[in-house]
């Protein structure tokens, strides 16, 4: 399966317009207001909305549903991502007007069957790096280890600390749900300031990954 490309914290049109460029699948928009990255009055709702050939991910804490209604709306959002503590009846919810991308921290340990009930109401996960009291974006990894013992089909999103060092070992990587990697701080000069030279790089390499043996669907639990 090839590998989805996602750049979280766009704030600039500029960046979101090269991202289209380099065929880069999707765009993170954080509407988290106590992010560094913020989207909010950084760039407007009718340019994301304006914005074709890439599809634009809203990215929300433990927000208030009608607020997430209403910016779905405003930004032409294609998918929700929720990366606080919503439960799977908000997430149902979510799901009756965009795909959802339910995020999990991960930290030392996993306990996978903790995540089922998210399954039918969620159309991927995402995992990133549990780090204090931290949502998002903090630029660590947690060990990708844990990864080999997920038992699901249910697609995902790589996410925390992914550098441009890591083309190589995601590369690697034979998970076979893994849909898509996840990048942010690491490509950044500065919060929700996007180096896209590094961008680019990256994509370029991971667009030269061979493709992984196939080994068919794991069966969901
Ligand atoms: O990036 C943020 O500031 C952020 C804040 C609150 C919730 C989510 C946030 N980011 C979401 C993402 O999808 C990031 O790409 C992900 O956390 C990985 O970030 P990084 O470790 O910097 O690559």
């Amino acid at each position: 399966m090839e590998l989805n490309i996602k750049v979280c914290g766009i704030t600039r049109e500029q960046d979101l317009q090269a991202l289209v460029q380099y065929g880069v699948n999707y765009a993170g928009f954080i509407f988290y207001e106590r992010s560094p990255r913020l989207v909010r009055g950084k760039l407007d709702a009718a340019i994301v909305r304006s914005t074709a050939g890439i599809k634009k991910v809203g990215v929300f804490v433990d927000e208030d549903l009608q607020t997430v209604q209403q910016l779905v709306a405003d930004n032409g959002l294609d998918l929700v991502q929720l990366h606080g503590n919503e439960t799977p009846e908000y997430c149902a919810a979510i799901r009756k007007i965009v795909p959802v991308v339910k995020a999990f921290r991960i930290g030392e340990q996993v306990s996978w069957q903790e995540l089922a009930p998210f399954i039918p109401v969620s159309d991927y996960f995402l995992f990133d790096t549990a780090v204090g009291k931290s949502y998002g974006g903090t630029g660590q990894q947690f060990n990708w280890d844990l990864l080999k013992s997920y038992p699901f089909s249910h697609p995902f999103f790589l996410s925390g600390g992914i550098g441009p060092e890591h083309a190589a070992a995601l590369a690697e990587l034979e998970l076979p749900a893994l849909f898509a990697v996840d990048v942010n701080s690491r490509f950044e000069t500065a919060p929700g300031v996007k180096d896209m030279e590094k961008v680019q790089g990256f994509v370029s390499a991971l667009l030269r990954r061979p493709q992984s043996t196939d080994h068919g669907p794991q069966p969901s639990a």
